[in-house]
């Protein structure tokens, strides 16, 4: 067992004695379960699991790998979660996308070898989760698959079906929660546009503009933790929500992740492909509104455009710049 139940790290007070007797007994209960239990940590590697879970999800007693990595050693035995699709990379992006963003919530799923079960994860503050699988294959199938319809209609409310990169709605309800009076921790919106896109489209196609926009998000998501946020607000307008507070963290971020799209280059039928994209960056203010905030990113992403694009800029905490929209085509011609 790699975790010694740390009630700090996993975001609870420390127990007092009467309850620190209660650990042993009940750790070794949750081994003998007939649920599977495992523990997750904020970067959402495995810390724990009983072996029910490991025999579900097909991992040996010494693995403690990283959920998408549980799932991809899935993928590879055929064991675990059944995954219907032709390309498990943007189907573990979307799903990785929705992991962990809610304090609770469940899931229904079929396995490869045919059981079906339910499992509820329940995530702490600071990202640690706690998933429980309980095997609920002698329930009703009827009932079953229309709740299956249903988990897949709610999935898709919320995807974006090109990139699997969460859509506006879900990105703006997330961000309203993030803002509202709960609010955990410091938050900033990165609002990001492609440069000169059309021209990708009307120089190789859409096909290959659609290469690229599922490339792009690709970078996005691996920029964002469990308790973040990325998603398409629609054409070729992404937003990230980073946990950050601090300033000079912000900025060497977004150095990085701008160099990063600037060294990427997808390939495609005909060759490889450069792109750049331009940020505009708001820190959120006490009391601000998600719109507000928003707002604040398009006003500096338009000045960044306007600078010359490929660059980031940081939006003015207090004077909220005229809206961009309307001037997007009065921005200067293609480099
Ligand atoms: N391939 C593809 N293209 C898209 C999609 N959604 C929007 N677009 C294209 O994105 C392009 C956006 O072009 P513009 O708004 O003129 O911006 P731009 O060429 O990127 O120029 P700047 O933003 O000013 O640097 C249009 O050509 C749209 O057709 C999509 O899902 N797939």
């Amino acid at each position: 067992m790699q975790v010694s139940l740390n009630h700090e790290a996993a975001g609870g007070a420390a127990p007092d004695a009467a309850e620190a007797r209660l650990l042993a007994p009940l750790l070794a209960l949750m081994s003998q379960s007939q649920q599977g239990f495992a523990l997750f940590d904020e970067h959402d590697r495995l810390q724990w699991a009983n072996p029910v879970f490991r025999e579900i999800l097909g991992l040996r007693p010494d693995e403690f790998p990283s959920w998408p990595d549980l799932m991809r050693l899935g993928w590879m035995r055929e064991k675990g979660t059944q995954v219907v699709t032709d390309d498990f990379e943007h189907w573990l992006r979307s799903a990785q996308l929705r992991r962990g963003k809610l304090p609770f919530r469940t899931i229904e799923t079929s396995l490869m070898d045919g059981r079906w079960v339910m499992t509820t994860e329940t995530t702490a503050p600071n990202g640690w989760m706690l998933c429980v699988i309980s095997d609920i294959s002698e329930l009703g199938r009827d009932w079953r698959v229309l709740r299956q319809e249903r988990d897949q209609a709610r999935k898709a409310a919320f995807s974006d079906e090109l990139t699997g990169l969460s859509n506006r709605r879900y990105l703006l309800e997330n961000l309203r929660r993030k803002l509202g009076p709960h609010k955990a921790s410091a938050a900033a919106v990165v609002l990001l546009d492609l440069d000169h896109f059309k021209q990708v489209n009307d120089v190789h196609g859409h096909e290959v503009g659609d290469v690229v926009l599922k490339h792009f998000a690709g970078l996005l998501q691996a920029e964002v933790g469990r308790q973040e946020l990325a998603g398409r607000l629609g054409g070729e307008e992404f937003l990230l929500v980073w946990d950050i507070g601090d300033t000079s963290l912000l900025r060497a971020r977004m150095d990085r992740l701008l160099e990063r799209v600037r060294q990427s280059s997808p390939a495609y039928q005909g060759g490889v492909l450069r792109y750049t994209c331009s940020a505009g960056v708001a820190q959120a203010l006490p009391g601000e509104s998600e719109a507000q905030l928003i707002r604040r990113a398009d006003a500096a992403l338009y000045q960044a455009k306007q600078q010359g694009r490929d660059r980031w800029v940081l939006a003015d905490a207090t004077a909220v710049m005229p809206e961009r929209r309307g001037s997007r085509s009065q921005r200067a011609t293609p480099d």
